[in-house]
């Protein structure tokens, strides 16, 4: 009889600079559930979750195309959540690049947050 792999799903974690604060405090109150998933990330957020002690595969930073790089594993059907803590009140250099990884998940369906109550939300519900 066939056993049903039990894979793990990869979430993946960015915060613009005056959201790490934030993402900082979000990755400490959910360590351990964070623990059960894969993460992935862009550069400096990246950093910031290996230095609360979770295990990250760091993409680029945000600016020099690592929004892209998770943008191309949504598309790819690698990514099953984002957690993205976005600044709206500054614009940023790469703000097409987050467009395009934000259009990206509506296209492919994959979860997008941009805020902490819907984080946890995710958290909650994703299997
Ligand atoms: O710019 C970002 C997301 O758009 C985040 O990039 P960093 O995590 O490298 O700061």
């Amino acid at each position: 009889m066939k056993t049903k792999q039990n894979k793990r799903k990869t979430i993946a974690l960015l915060a613009h600079d005056g959201k790490k604060a934030l993402l900082a405090a979000f990755v400490r109150d959910h360590r351990s559930r964070l623990r059960c998933f894969n993460l992935i990330g862009t550069g400096n957020t990246g950093l910031l979750v290996q230095s609360a002690g979770l295990e990250i595969t760091m993409k680029l930073s945000g600016p020099l195309g690592g929004d892209a790089q998770i943008a191309s594993e949504v598309i790819a059907g690698r990514c099953d959540a984002v957690i993205f803590l976005r600044d709206p009140l500054v614009s940023h250099p790469h703000d097409p690049d987050i467009a395009m990884l934000m259009r990206n998940c509506d296209v492919h369906n994959v979860p997008l947050c941009t805020n902490v109550a819907t984080a946890e939300l995710i958290l909650k519900g994703i299997r």
